[in-house]
């Protein structure tokens, strides 16, 4: 069943067409990928889902629910919820603090907040670190943060924009874990990332975006072997890299280097 669907979505910035009628749905328990060059309209197909921005033309709906232009409170309560790109937490409250006011926000049924705020820094393996400020946290350790403080909502559909973002291989490795575990547990999980690796590893299936269309979606296999993805996005090593995938001689779901801004998580 569809937890989310767009239908026909655009999003206009005076001239610029950010999204352009772009129809997708994803199903309740999936984890479902978001890819495409820098600029391709990615990070506004989520703030027109999560209630940041309202469309131009076009529907969405959460549950079945028609959600268009709903505030992002209320699509929150609903059970939707999306983590920041730049992570700014509140630099003088302690984490579990933080991680309070996201399961305040959420406002659904919270018996204890503060007891929801306690179990998502326990999720995310910053319990020990409660009652500190964020201030001392690691690159690695503030996206964990951010990731309580949605998980905190108690959402049943979570997008993540970028969370691997700006990590080293381990800390990446921790948070494609982190997703797998929050998938397993029954949430849906919706992300967009250029650590291709990452993304692969944890998507079942994957939307590509391309200029404000949505040019592709299929398995993880199917969109690294697609000739118009590789052309937008991937480039021309993954061609190689799914020619040597098929003759065995390399890792098929390994992403790659390329002038369209998709990472390896070398970096
Ligand atoms: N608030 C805004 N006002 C005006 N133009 C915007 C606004 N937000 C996005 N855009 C424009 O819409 C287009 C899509 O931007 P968007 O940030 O959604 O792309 P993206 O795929 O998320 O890119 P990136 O991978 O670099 O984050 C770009 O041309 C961008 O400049």
């Amino acid at each position: 069943m569809a937890i989310l669907e767009g239908e026909h979505l655009t999003k206009r910035f005076g001239g610029v067409v950010a999204i352009d009628d772009v129809s997708f749905s994803v199903d309740e328990g999936e984890t479902v990928g978001l890819i495409g060059p820098n600029g391709a309209g990615k990070s506004t197909l989520f703030r027109v889902v999560s209630g940041v921005h309202e469309p131009t033309e076009g529907t969405v709906r959460f549950m079945g629910d028609d959600i268009t232009g709903a505030e992002p409170y209320d699509i929150c309560h609903r059970g939707l919820v999306k983590t920041h790109q730049i992570v700014r937490p509140f630099g003088n409250l302690t984490l579990l603090e933080n991680a309070t006011v996201g399961a305040e926000f959420g406002g659904r049924k919270h018996d204890d907040p503060e007891e929801r705020a306690y179990e998502a820094l326990e999720f995310v393996d910053l319990v020990e670190r409660a009652h500190d400020e964020p201030d001392n946290l690691s690159v690695g350790e503030l996206k964990r943060l951010e990731i309580a403080r949605v998980l905190a909502t108690d959402p049943k559909i979570l997008l993540f924009d970028e969370v691997a973002g700006g990590l080293d291989p381990e800390e990446t490795e921790e948070i494609v874990d982190l997703i797998g575990d929050i998938n397993e547990r029954g949430q849906t999980v919706f992300l967009i990332d250029h650590v291709m690796r990452a993304l692969m590893k944890v998507s079942h299936r994957v939307m590509v975006l391309d200029r404000g269309k949505l040019i592709a979606e299929g398995t993880p296999a199917e969109i690294q072997s697609n000739e118009q993805v590789i052309d937008a996005y991937l480039g021309e090593s993954a061609r190689s890299d799914s020619d040597s995938a098929s003759n065995g001689t390399s890792d098929s779901s390994a992403g790659s280097e390329s002038s369209g801004s998709a990472r390896s998580d070398a970096d």
